[in-house]
């Protein structure tokens, strides 16, 4: 896990720019590990924008995007692909999971991917899905109801065990009760892992779980709860 006190993620002066709108203006934050923060704003505000930034998706024209300690935003991108996955997890609203795979496979697949050995990759994956709470006998994904998907997702954006856990509207295609449990169990992660945690939604009582949140509007981050300093 990443050194304790020092900001897993920290932003400085982002701009981003698509055409001749501004969608992030000098946009600053950091995030320590143990620490979570939701992003919420209207729709098109640019949330996904922000996440891309920090994924290295999306280069910013100016400002630093700092995982780990070290810039992403003038990496190459073999350097790029290898901090983001020493570093990040990612969960993404329909959990883009392999549907014909089972849980295990699905999340064995990113520690093999990383270079983990096939045996040690699905003992640890059968693991973490106990530890999640999703059954795993031989069925297909497909056949798990929407939570256990998602946490299914969250087990495989954990398995590499990243200092930075990023979600994107991870409980958007959920009904209520179930978004709940999801959602209690995404924001215990870094009190369970010690990763730093980021979640942009659209939904204010997930966001309100978060030690931080924050809202993108007009191309600015504004403070809604306590806590960082944007
Ligand atoms: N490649 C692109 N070319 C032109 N416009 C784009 C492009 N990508 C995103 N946009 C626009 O940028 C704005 C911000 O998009 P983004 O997906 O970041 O917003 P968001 O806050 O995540 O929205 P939502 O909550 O609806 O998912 C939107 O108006 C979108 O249409």
């Amino acid at each position: 896990m990443f050194m304790a006190g020092k900001p897993v993620l920290s932003l400085r002066g982002v701009r981003y720019q698509i055409g001749d709108r501004l969608l992030l203006d000098n946009i600053d934050f950091d995030l320590r590990a143990g620490e979570s923060m939701a992003v919420v704003g209207p729709s098109g505000s640019g949330k996904s924008t922000l996440l891309g930034c920090v994924l290295g998706l999306m280069r910013p024209s100016s400002g630093s995007v700092e995982v780990g300690g070290r810039d992403i935003v003038r990496m190459r991108r073999r350097e790029l692909e290898r901090q983001r996955s020493n570093y990040m997890g990612v969960v993404f609203q329909f959990g883009e999971l392999l549907p014909e795979l089972t849980p295990v496979e699905n999340v064995a697949l990113a520690a093999l991917l990383a270079g983990t050995k096939a045996d040690e990759a699905c003992r640890r994956a059968e693991k973490l899905l106990d530890e999640l709470g999703v059954p795993h006998g031989g069925a297909a994904t497909l056949q798990l109801s929407g939570g256990e998907r998602q946490r299914t997702a969250l087990a495989r954006a954990l398995i590499n065990e990243p200092a930075l856990l990023l979600a994107d509207e991870p409980t958007g295609a959920l009904d209520s009760d179930t978004r709940d449990s999801v959602a209690d169990l995404l924001f215990s992660l870094p009190g369970r892992w010690g990763c730093a945690l980021v979640v942009v939604t659209h939904d204010g009582q997930v966001a309100e779980r978060a030690d931080h949140c924050l809202e993108l509007r007009d191309a600015k981050l504004i403070r809604r709860g306590a806590g960082v300093q944007p």
